[in-house]
């Protein structure tokens, strides 16, 4: 693919060295807020210096993080909870300072972070959007223009007159975006609130947003549902514990994040009852779809004996969100036999498509479902990982797989 030039004018946001700090004790929190407004007003005082440092009972929220984002890219940012997403996402939308680094943000910065963020709540749906639209620098008569679009992409024209205060967070999150998406904003800013709205209003935002990057909007998008990262973003920063702990291209930080805090180790834990007949050796490789087919795993493995009359039971994630359960005996396949050692394979029903976000467990069963062999849990099926070995537990008694 050839490369795109750039040149500086293309970077919308420019992050150096950013770091947020909080303190987690309430009392000695409001007792620096209080000294930090008294040196404020205080002439003299080394700012910088009085900042960058933590004083007792504080912690980095986030810390030290770098990063540039041009004309029409979009920009993952992954973590796990309290990882310091959102307080980056404040700081970039204004709403909180750093307490280190610098951040240069260029053009209109749309965004939708907390849940009613930039709304008054006494206000109206329609008073809301003229508010919003004159902070961001429009005049009323481009928002007049605006209007009838906002509205209607929210999908809740009969309540644009109530006060937002009256609104379900649905509601609220379908204004919030209709508004930030529409005022032509050349940063938008995504906070994990988008998942509030229904599974349609997800997809028409995602749609919304695709459109935005090809007139040129930069975003920043939040999101444990990895998926929607993987279709957006050209790259994606993992934070943890507020550092930059990987950044560069979309599907290696997914791969990366998975690595780093899948729940059970990586890339999968083996389970096999005590007496079990089964060693799996690995899983050779994962077969992508042909056109309109279905996918497909090869398992390797060996058996102390043949086993006769096998059915699997899988269950396939994406982002952890449980999409298919089957066995293939429900889908309607014979039991198959087993020699000593070989492979046997898994065939996903068509439209199951294997990204770096999804995962399989699958276990295998005798004919009548009363034993089983071997049960792989949340192995993730990024094609990166697939040849490594897997962990291996034994438990005795264990009775129920996937
Ligand atoms: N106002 C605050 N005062 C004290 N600590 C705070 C404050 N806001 C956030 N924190 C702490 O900062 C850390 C980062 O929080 P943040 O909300 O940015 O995480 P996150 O990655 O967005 O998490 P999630 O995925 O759960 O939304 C957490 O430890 C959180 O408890």
């Amino acid at each position: 693919m050839p490369k795109r030039a750039h040149n500086n004018d293309d970077v919308l946001v420019r992050v150096e060295g950013v770091g947020k700090k909080f303190c987690r004790d309430l009392k000695k929190s409001l007792w620096y807020g209080v000294k930090d407004i008294a040196a404020e007003l205080l002439p003299g005082e080394r700012e910088i210096e009085r900042h960058a440092t933590l004083r007792r009972g504080e912690f980095w929220a986030v810390d030290d993080v770098s990063f540039e984002l041009r004309r029409g890219e979009c920009l993952g940012l992954i973590g796990r909870n309290g990882a310091g997403k959102t307080t980056l996402l404040k700081m970039l939308n204004g709403l909180i300072k750093p307490d280190k680094g610098r951040i240069e943000m260029r053009g209109r910065v749309g965004a939708l972070i907390a849940l009613g963020a930039g709304f008054n709540p006494i206000l109206t749906g329609r008073e809301n959007i003229y508010v919003n639209g004159s902070v961001l620098g429009l005049t009323k008569r481009e928002i007049d223009g605006k209007l009838e679009q906002i509205v209607e992409f929210s999908g809740i024209p009969e309540f644009i007159d109530a006060p937002v205060q009256s609104y379900s967070s649905g509601m609220t999150v379908r204004l919030g975006f209709a508004v930030a998406s529409t005022l032509s904003p050349d940063v938008l800013i995504l906070d994990e609130i988008l998942s509030v709205g229904d599974s349609a209003f997800q997809l028409k935002c995602l749609n919304r947003l695709g459109e935005l990057m090809l007139t040129g909007t930069a975003s920043i998008m939040v999101t444990h549902q990895l998926h929607n990262i993987e279709r957006h973003s050209n790259s994606a920063v993992v934070l943890v514990d507020g550092c930059v702990a990987f950044s560069g291209l979309t599907h290696a930080a997914i791969d990366f994040y998975h690595r780093q805090t899948g729940p059970d180790g990586f890339p999968g834990e083996f389970v096999y009852p005590s007496n079990s007949l089964f060693r799996i050796k690995h899983v050779v490789k994962q077969h992508p779809p042909r056109a309109g087919g279905s996918s497909s795993l090869t398992v390797a493995y060996d058996a102390e004996r043949p086993v006769g009359r096998c059915h699997i039971s899988y269950v396939f994630k994406v982002s952890g969100v449980e999409i298919f359960r089957s066995t293939t005996k429900t889908l309607g396949d014979s039991p198959f036999n087993l020699d000593r050692n070989g492979t046997f394979d898994i065939v996903f029903p068509a439209g199951l498509k294997a990204l770096p976000s999804s995962s399989i467990s699958f276990s295998l069963w005798d004919e009548d479902f009363s034993q089983v062999f071997v049960w792989v849990k949340d192995m993730p099926l990024s094609t990166q990982n697939n040849d490594r070995s897997p962990r291996i537990v034994v438990r005795s008694g264990y009775q129920n797989g996937a």
